[in-house]
């Protein structure tokens, strides 16, 4: 296969509801989508990245540029996606940017092949469950409102965001209202430090399946300590980069849990590289979300499929984020999604709809 460029798209997808975190409230979502053509097929990739360097240090402009700048010139000669991962080694981080090229180049590969995501990755499953993230809201009647509806809507899991002045109240008001059996958990994205080790420990009344990401990023040691603190697991998200420091957490005690998001940590294939390793350790993992499109969904859908997926997911509808998707929108059934199982992803941009929502197009020839 020999790749003959990439396209870099803009598209502007405003988001349902606003979605309030400890670090941001979202109300549309920037998408860069690559694709990839090569000679003997096209792929997609979708790029993780948030327009502003809140959840992690990539922002999508700067994913953009550095595609532009170094990444794509240094992948003109790759025939393969496991020489994306090789030729882009040598540059330290921009994981989101770096697994948006890999997924593409990778899409375009099983697509000339005919193999789908999930066989290439190693699915063992034809549907996945659906869990889905609940963002910070003004009130408690606003939260119990939402949780109802998506209850309604057949997700198996409920996950809570909270901060300092959202957390407990919100999760003793949604267990008073849903019952004990709703499977809860919560997300801090970094909002806390070890200092709320008791505060936090309050969580332990809830029987909840894990809390995401109490401290910040770099401090895996403290996430070590405050395991020792909590009886609810500790389940880590933005500290997990790469295998690497995932076996140094899992090693740390630092976490019992691991959110696999593939942009996070640089591509599909260093997911499942991931995933194997927990496996082995006995760490369940479950897939995150990063508000994908269809194009990124079809690939958490089939990543999500792999044994050690143990968890529902942040593997949500379409019309969970967005009122129209550039790809057939995404449905659950029953609580769950089906594993795309044509080549490649699967699945393709509709080109109206695509059209109807890019802000800007730019190529770039090798
Ligand atoms: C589903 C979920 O909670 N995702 C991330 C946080 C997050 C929050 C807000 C976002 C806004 C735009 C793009 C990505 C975003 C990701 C998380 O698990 O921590
Ligand atoms: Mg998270």
């Amino acid at each position: 296969m020999k790749i003959e460029g990439f396209e870099l798209r803009r598209v502007g997808l405003p988001l349902v509801s606003p979605f309030r975190t400890s670090f941001s409230t979202q109300t549309a979502r920037d998408i860069l989508l690559v694709k990839a053509v090569t000679d003997q097929a096209e792929g997609w990739g979708e790029c993780v990245t948030l327009g502003d360097p809140l959840y992690s240090p990539e922002y999508t402009d700067g994913a953009a540029d550095i595609m532009k700048r170094y990444f794509i010139q240094a992948i003109a000669d790759v025939t393969d996606a496991t020489g994306v991962g090789q030729a882009l080694h040598k540059f330290k981080g921009h994981p989101m940017a770096k697994a948006a090229l890999e997924t593409a180049v990778l899409d375009a590969e099983l697509r000339a092949e005919g193999r789908s995501f999930g066989r290439e990755l190693g699915s063992v499953r034809d549907v996945v469950p659906c869990g889905v993230s609940v963002g910070i809201m003004d009130s408690i009647p606003e939260l119990l409102d939402a949780v109802g509806g998506y209850i309604d809507e057949g997700y198996v899991r409920i996950k809570l965001k909270i901060e300092p002045g959202w957390d407990i109240e919100a999760v003793r008001a949604v267990r008073e209202r849903f019952g004990d059996d709703v499977q809860l958990q919560v997300d801090a994205n970094t909002a806390y430090t070890l200092r709320d080790a008791r505060h936090l420990a309050k969580l332990d009344d809830f029987d909840l399946l894990l809390i995401e990401q109490p401290l910040e990023e770099e401090d895996i040691v403290g996430h070590a300590d405050l395991a020792k603190m909590l009886k609810t697991p500790i389940c880590l998200d933005e500290s997990v980069t790469s295998a690497q420091t995932a076996a140094a957490a899992i090693r740390l005690g630092a976490t019992s849990v691991i959110n696999i998001k593939p942009g996070r940590v640089g591509g599909y294939l260093e997911a499942r590289r991931i995933h194997d390793l927990a496996v082995a350790a006995g760490v369940p993992v479950w897939c995150g979300g990063m508000l994908e499109s269809g194009i990124g969904r079809a690939a958490n859908i089939a990543l999500a499929s792999l044994p050690g997926f143990t968890l529902p997911g942040d593997v949500s509808s379409s019309s969970r984020f967005y009122k129209t998707d550039i790809t057939e929108p995404w449905v659950m059934e029953d609580g769950h999604l089906t594993v795309p199982t044509g080549p490649g992803l699967g699945v393709a941009p509709i080109p109206e709809l695509l059209e109807e929502f890019t802000t800007s197009v730019e190529w770039i020839a090798v």
